[in-house]
């Protein structure tokens, strides 16, 4: 059996890909007790991984092309230069921030996985769709 017959006979390969957005947004965080209770704002960095079988036919688990343009859509034309205490419905810590992320997509894109979400170069956090309350959103 050549090598080609090998892989169409086992289509179960799975494999995670990972987009990379940034985006600038202000926020508070009330009750904070130090500076960050004040307006202020972070350059996010967002990696949105999925995770899932690779096509036989298109040799992917889904294009990066599609995957931007829902995030885009979905995610950065609403986060971007806006102030996250007037979008997000709870504090928008970064965790409160992944997970907001996490619900909004969880029905945009398929096998969605993992979103990582870097507030400052050091402080990052990362929630996993299994891990979140589903939601009707
Ligand atoms: N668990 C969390 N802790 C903090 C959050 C948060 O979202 N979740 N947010 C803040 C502030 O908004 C801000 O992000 C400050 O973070 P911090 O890492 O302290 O930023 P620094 O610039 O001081 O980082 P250093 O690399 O240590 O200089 C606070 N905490
Ligand atoms: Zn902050």
């Amino acid at each position: 059996m050549t090598e080609r017959m090998k892989y169409l006979l086992a289509p179960q390969n799975i494999a995670s890909i990972t987009k990379v957005f940034t985006f600038n947004s202000a926020h508070s965080l009330p009750n904070y007790p130090g500076h960050c209770k004040n307006v202020h704002g972070h350059t996010y960095r967002l990696e949105v991984t999925i995770r899932g079988p690779v096509n036989t036919e298109t040799g992917m688990v889904m294009d990066f092309y599609d995957l931007k343009s829902l995030v885009k859509e979905h995610i950065i034309k609403k986060l971007d230069h806006c102030y996250l205490n007037d979008v997000l419905p709870y504090i928008p810590t970064a965790e409160n921030i992944a997970i907001w992320i996490c619900r909004s997509l969880q029905n945009k894109v398929p096998t969605l996985y993992k979103i990582k979400l870097w507030e400052t170069p050091t402080s990052c956090v990362e929630v996993y769709v299994t891990d979140v309350q589903t939601s009707s959103m």
